[in-house]
C-alpha cells in the first residue's frame, strides 16, 4: 500500500516539475507577465471555476498589473487591463492584427454539422459573418429599429396587465425575464415565435447552464447532457418555424439571414440551428439588466419617486372631458431617454456597475504592443469590462460603489461617449448592434412597472444578492438567487387607464 502511494506521489511530482519546465521554457520573457503558474496549465480553468466572472477583476486588483498572461492547454490569453493598452488594441492601424472571433463561440453552442461548419466558414471568410451584418443592418438605427421597438413594446403593452395582476407574487428576475424574452423574440420571429410556446421556453432555460460545458469542459456531451437535449427541443422548435413559412411573417431581418445562409449552401434545418445565435443575443443579457435596474430603482425611495415624478411629468393625461371616474393617461416611450435622465442614468450605472463583459479577439500574427510587450501569434486578447469600469482612474475613489448620480455630472457623463471608459456593450465595429433595441425595451418596461405598481420583497426589506456563480460568457451577471415580490397596484392608479406608445416615425437613438 505504502510503496504504491510512494509510487503515485512520485508520478504526481514528476508530472508536475515536467509541465512546470513545459510552462516557463516556452513562456517568452517579453511576453506579458504570467501571473499564476501554481497548477501549470490549469490555474485560469481552477479560478474561473472559483471565482466566475469576477476572476480577471480579482487577479488585477491583486497584482495591479496592465496586461498579464494565462495559459491554458494548447492555448495562452493576454488579459488587457488598461485603458492606454485598450486604446491602441481598438485602433483602426491595429484592426488587422486584432480580429473579433465570434463565429467559433457560434459553432460551438449552436451543434452545426460539419458540412455546414464548412460552408458557413467559407462563406464568412469571403462575404463577412451573415448574422452579425444583419443584425447591424436591421437593428443599428433608422425606420426599422423603430419598427422592431414599436412591435416589441406593442407585445409588453398587451402582456404587462395580463402578467402583472394585483397582489401576484414570483420572483423579480423570473417575472422580467419572461416579459422580456416574450417581447424581445416575438417583435423579431413575429407570429409564429418558437417561444411562444412555454415549453420551448423552458427548453431554452434548461439549455443555458450547458454553454459553459460547451465552453470549457473536454466533454460537453457527457457533463452536459441534459442542457443538449433541451437544445435539441429547440432547435426542433426552429425547423418546425422554417419548414411552415413562420419567418415569412417575422421581421424582414430573419428572413433575409435564412435566404443568406440557403446562399451559403447550409441546409434548412442547419440554418435553424443558427437561430440560436440570434436568440442569444436577444436572451442571455436583457432580462438580467432589467432585474439588476428595478432592485437598484425599487429599493432606493427617493430615487425611485425621482423617476416616478419624471415619468409623470411627460405622461399625458387624454381622459375624456368631464369624466373623473375614468383617467386614460397616455406615455409616449420614445422621449423617455432625454426627458428621465434619473432613469437613464440608472440604466447607465446598472451597465457600468454590473457588466461582466469581456471582449475576446485573436492575436493575427506575432506583434508587440506599445513597443512593450511581444504577443504571439493565434493567442487570444481579452478585455475585461470590469476593469475599466471600476478604474478609480477613470471613475473617481467611488468606482467600486453603485452611484448613478456620475451620470447627472457632467464630468462622469462625458466618459459614456469613450469605449474605453464604458463599454458594456463591447467597441469598435463590433460593438452590439442590438444596444438600442434592448435599452429601448428595457427602459420602456421598467417605465411601465414603475408608473403602476408598487413592489415589494416579500422578506420585507431588499438584500443585494451575490453574482458568484455568473457566467463567463454573459456581457451581464445573473444574481445567485431570484428575489420574491408582491405587486401591488398603485392606489392612485386603479382608476387610471394607461397606454403606452412607441410612436412610429419619430426619432429612436
Ligand atoms: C442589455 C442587452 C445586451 C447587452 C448587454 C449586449 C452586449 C453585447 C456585447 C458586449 C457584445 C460584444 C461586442 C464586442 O465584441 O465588441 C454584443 C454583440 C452583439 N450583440 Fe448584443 N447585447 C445586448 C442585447 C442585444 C440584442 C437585443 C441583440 C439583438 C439581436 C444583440 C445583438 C448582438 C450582435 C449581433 C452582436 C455581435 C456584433 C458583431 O460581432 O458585429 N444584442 N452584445
Amino acid at each position: 500500500m505504502h510503496t504504491l502511494l510512494a509510487v503515485g506521489v512520485a508520478i504526481i511530482l514528476f508530472a508536475y516539475f515536467i509541465l512546470q519546465a513545459l510552462l516557463h521554457s516556452t513562456q517568452n520573457k517579453r511576453e506579458p507577465r504570467l501571473l499564476e503558474f501554481t497548477v501549470p496549465f490549469l490555474d485560469s480553468a481552477i479560478g474561473i471555476m472559483r471565482h466566475g466572472a469576477s476572476y480577471l477583476q480579482n487577479l488585477r486588483n491583486k497584482h495591479q498589473v496592465s496586461i498579464h498572461t494565462l495559459r491554458m492547454p494548447f492555448q495562452r490569453l493576454y488579459i488587457v487591463h488598461a485603458p492606454h493598452l485598450i486604446q491602441i488594441i481598438q485602433s483602426k492601424a491595429n484592426a488587422a492584427t486584432f480580429v473579433p472571433n465570434l463565429l467559433d463561440f457560434g459553432i460551438l453552442f449552436s451543434g452545426l454539422n460539419k458540412d455546414a461548419q464548412i460552408s458557413l466558414r467559407k462563406a464568412v471568410s469571403v462575404q463577412g459573418n451573415g448574422f452579425t451584418i444583419s443584425v447591424h443592418k436591421y437593428l443599428l438605427s433608422g425606420p426599422s429599429l423603430n419598427t422592431a421597438t414599436k412591435a416589441a413594446i406593442d407585445r409588453l403593452s398587451e402582456s404587462l396587465p395580463k402578467s402583472f395582476t394585483d397582489n401576484h407574487q414570483e420572483g423579480l428576475l423570473e417575472l422580467v425575464r419572461h416579459e422580456l424574452a416574450l417581447a424581445l423574440t416575438g417583435a423579431i420571429y413575429g407570429p409564429e415565435n418558437p417561444f411562444n410556446d412555454p415549453e420551448i421556453e423552458a427548453s431554452w432555460m434548461g439549455f443555458l447552464p450547458g454553454i459553459s460545458h460547451l465552453l470549457y469542459s473536454p466533454f460537453p456531451y457527457l457533463t452536459a447532457r441534459k442542457a443538449l437535449r433541451s437544445r435539441s427541443r429547440v432547435i426542433d422548435a426552429f425547423k418546425k418555424y422554417f419548414r411552415t413559412g413562420g419567418h415569412l411573417q417575422a421581421f424582414p431581418m430573419i428572413s433575409e439571414m435564412y435566404e443568406i445562409n440557403k446562399g451559403h449552401g447550409i441546409a434548412p434545418d442547419e440554418s435553424a440551428k443558427l437561430e440560436l445565435a440570434t436568440s442569444l443575443a436577444m436572451l442571455s443579457s436583457g432580462g438580467i439588466t432589467t432585474f439588476w435596474l428595478l432592485f437598484h430603482i425599487l429599493s432606493d425611495a427617493g430615487t425611485m419617486r425621482s423617476i416616478r415624478d419624471e415619468l409623470y411629468a411627460v405622461a399625458k393625461d387624454e381622459s375624456k372631458n368631464g369624466d373623473i371616474t375614468r383617467r386614460t393617461k397616455v406615455l409616449i416611450l420614445n422621449g423617455i431617454k432625454e426627458s428621465c435622465p434619473t432613469l437613464l442614468a440608472m440604466l447607465n450605472e446598472t451597465l457600468r456597475y454590473h457588466s461582466t463583459v469581456i471582449n475576446i479577439k485573436e492575436v493575427q500574427h506575432d506583434t508587440t504592443l506599445a513597443e512593450q510587450y511581444f504577443l504571439k501569434k493565434e493567442a487570444i486578447v481579452m478585455i475585461p469590462g470590469q476593469s475599466v469600469h471600476h478604474n478609480t482612474d477613470i471613475w473617481g475613489p467611488s468606482a467600486n460603489t453603485f452611484d448613478h448620480h456620475r451620470f447627472i455630472s457632467a464630468e462622469f457623463k462625458k466618459n459614456l461617449a469613450s469605449t474605453s471608459a464604458f463599454r458594456p456593450f463591447g467597441a469598435g465595429v463590433t460593438m452590439c448592434p442590438g444596444r438600442h433595441f434592448s435599452t429601448n425595451v428595457i427602459l420602456s418596461l421598467v417605465a411601465m412597472i414603475v408608473v403602476q405598481y408598487d413592489v415589494l420583497p416579500q422578506e420585507g426589506q431588499w438584500v443585494t444578492p451575490t453574482k458568484r456563480n455568473a457566467d463567463l460568457w454573459n456581457a451581464m451577471p445573473k444574481p445567485d438567487w431570484d428575489i420574491n415580490v408582491r405587486l401591488v397596484k398603485r392606489v392612485a392608479e386603479k382608476e387610471v387607464e394607461w397606454k403606452f406608445v412607441w410612436s412610429e416615425g419619430a426619432t429612436v437613438v
